[in-house]
């Protein structure tokens, strides 16, 4: 179940923390059928691979049982004074068991690897192309980072079990039934006799690893909270600085690093005693052994070969036991990864093709809101009842108050949601009916704050149009006016755009989306314009390079210039999710009502500029 808690420093309770963490993703989880099986099948294409790393595991198995056995023989050849060569043969097939067993291992451990890394490659794949078809919905529902971890982490967390836990397991559990049965073969008593301290260390790895697992869990937590917070404060260092919180943040960091830090020594604490008490078990059943044993060679029942071969035997038993322990501990850990792999690939796209859809044909750019009703949340709709017509290539002008519904509305004409109610028509075809993929084809979209890609100048004009050639780009540049600011630096269009732009300022930004969004010439244009304040030449700029941008496409704008709202064919005037008043600038502002109003408390300063 999904869990949240503050920051806790240890025992001590709740800190009055600057930041709630939200530690909601669950650690581990009971066993669950239906996941295992579902788990299983992502090994179902590579037959071959887990045929082969299941002989090559059976290379090692061979060593396990047979070694110990020939070391026995060994001894007694040499207790009994046998030949040299007697001996000689002995070592020589424990050095050939050996070889083999180099050699299965090398091969166990190369193929395991290969089908851990190949499921694990293909859910991340699944997972990372599954969710970038999800709809805007799924986004808004969750942040970044939690999608994030699950692509990286949760898929990381099944590593173990798919490279390691199957494959292994399976020998291991050959290994025990076959060390069991050679045992009762020579002698039944001594066989009795070793088996008394297996359950204890049957015991021991399941409790200890358990409790050790945990403890490292808790510190794992504790150091992706101080990366939370370390991410978080160098962000925002302009803000804490601004807002002279750097002692408090101090204060708070200090807190969570010591908590790392006392988490990590209880988790070590844990984790010493656990080989220490491994040997203490199986000296003490040596001792048990070697003291029955003894009584069994002296009446002559047993050889001293067979009581060394019986001692190997017992310490044979741990590595089986302890990987059994820990492919325990590997399924619960998947049992919540894999949990939330699945919720997320099971979640359908919201908006999406439905059956047979038609291809958009070239659009000419008539657009039409018909009734359009939406709510994010059910029973409260963003917008209601919106219904307007857009001619091919006029400009319209959506302006009212913040959280009015303007961004709804170009939301919904760009499909990242589908009307509650209505219908959306570009040139007659009702929005649904058409593919998803040929619609955005056909619309370009410029946001306020323009997302740049790691990668030069030229690559970030290009994301409108792959196949452009370098003097397309040019050209898109030099349209809107961005060709001279790019020139000015040293490497030109070949400059590496680093921290999503952070070199440039918002309106050398705004330009670069302005040229992307030209380059890839779109019918229908939906433009978000900034509201951040920008210097009077790059404004100067910016207002001519949009008059070229929206030049003969059929433009949405939601519009912060009384510059851009002046000239547009029409103006749709939002408040409170509906349109309360729609023309032309001077029509609206003869009729003194809303949109005058509205002018007049926002732009009055805009207006003396321009
Ligand atoms: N993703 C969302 N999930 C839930 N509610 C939302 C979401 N986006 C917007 N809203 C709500 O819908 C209403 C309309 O918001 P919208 O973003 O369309 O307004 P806006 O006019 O574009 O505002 P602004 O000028 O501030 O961008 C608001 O009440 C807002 O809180």
């Amino acid at each position: 179940m999904a869990r949240q808690s503050a920051f806790r420093s240890g025992e001590e309770g709740l800190l009055r923390a600057p930041f709630i963490y939200r530690d909601d993703e669950a650690l581990e989880k009971k066993l669950q059928l239906s996941l295992i099986l579902r788990l299983a099948s992502y090994m179902r294409p590579y037959p071959r691979l887990i045929a082969f790393a299941l002989l090559a595991t059976g290379g090692n198995l061979v060593v396990t049982l047979l070694a110990p056995y020939l070391v026995g023989r060994a001894v007694d050849a040499l207790v009994g004074r046998g030949h040299a060569h007697v001996l000689l043969g002995y070592a020589a097939a424990l050095v050939a068991l050996y070889l083999m067993n180099f050699l299965a291992s090398f091969f166990r451990i190369d193929l395991t690897n290969r089908l851990g890394q190949r499921v694990i490659q293909r859910l991340r794949d699944e997972l990372f192309v599954h969710v970038q078809g999800l709809s805007a919905d799924f986004f808004d529902a969750r942040p970044a980072g939690s999608i994030l971890v699950r692509i990286l982490n949760d898929v990381n967390s099944l590593q173990d079990l798919f490279t390691n836990g199957v494959i292994n397991s399976i020998t291991n559990v050959f290994t025990l039934i076959g060390i069991i049965a050679i045992m009762f073969s020579l002698n039944w008593q001594l066989a009795t006799v070793t088996l008394v301290v297996v359950p204890f260390m049957f015991m021991l790895s399941l409790r200890l690893t358990v409790q050790i697992r945990r403890a490292w869990q808790q510190v794992r937590l504790r150091l992706s909270r101080l990366n939370a917070h370390l991410a978080e404060a160098i962000q925002g260092m302009r803000v804490t600085t601004a807002y002279v919180r750097a002692d408090e943040n101090q204060r708070f960091f200090e807190e969570m690093n010591r908590d790392y830090m006392r988490t990590f020594l209880r988790a070590q604490r844990f984790s010493i005693p656990f080989g220490p008490l491994v040997d203490l078990t199986g000296a003490l059943g040596s001792a048990l052994l070697f003291w029955y044993g003894v009584h069994l060679v002296h009446t002559g029942v047993v050889t001293v070969g067979l009581l060394v071969a019986f001692a190997n035997y017992l310490g044979s038993f741990w590595t089986p036991i302890s990987q059994l322990g820990q492919l325990y501990n590997q399924i619960l850990v998947a049992m919540a990864s894999s949990e939330r792999i699945f919720q997320y690939l099971d979640t359908r796209p919201t908006v999406a093709d439905q059956g047979v859809v038609r291809e958009l044909p070239p659009v000419r750019g008539h657009v039409e809101f018909r009734h359009v009703t939406f709510a994010y949340q059910a029973d409260r709709p963003a917008i209601e009842d919106i219904s307007f017509v857009a001619r091919p290539g006029e400009t319209i002008a959506l302006v009212g108050h913040t959280g009015a519904g303007k961004s709804t509305v170009v939301n919904l004409l760009a499909r990242f949601y589908d009307p509650t109610s209505g219908e959306i028509r570009i040139d007659g075809h009702d929005l649904r009916s058409v593919s998803l993929a040929s619609v955005r084809r056909q619309m370009g979209m410029v946001l306020q704050d323009t997302f740049l890609f790691s990668g030069t100048l030229m690559d970030n004009i290009r994301y409108g149009r792959p196949d452009a050639t370098d003097e397309e780009v040019i050209a898109a540049a030099k349209a809107v006016y961005a060709d001279e600011f790019i020139r000015r630096f040293p490497d030109g269009y070949f400059t590496e755009v680093q921290e999503r732009g952070a070199r440039l300022s918002q309106g050398q930004r705004q330009l670069i989306s302005f040229a992307r969004a030209i380059l890839a010439d779109p019918r229908i244009l939906i433009l978000d314009e900034a509201t951040a304040s920008i210097d009077t030449y790059t404004e100067h700029l910016i207002q001519r390079a949009l008059r070229v941008l929206l030049e003969g496409r059929t433009s949405f704008v939601v519009a912060h210039r009384l510059s851009t709202i002046r000239e547009s064919d029409q103006i749709l005037v939002f408040d409170g999710g509906r349109i309360v008043e729609r023309g032309r600038h001077d029509d609206l502002m003869r009729r003194r009502g809303f949109y005058y109003k509205l002018v007049q408390a926002q732009y009055r300063s805009m207006m003396s500029e321009g």
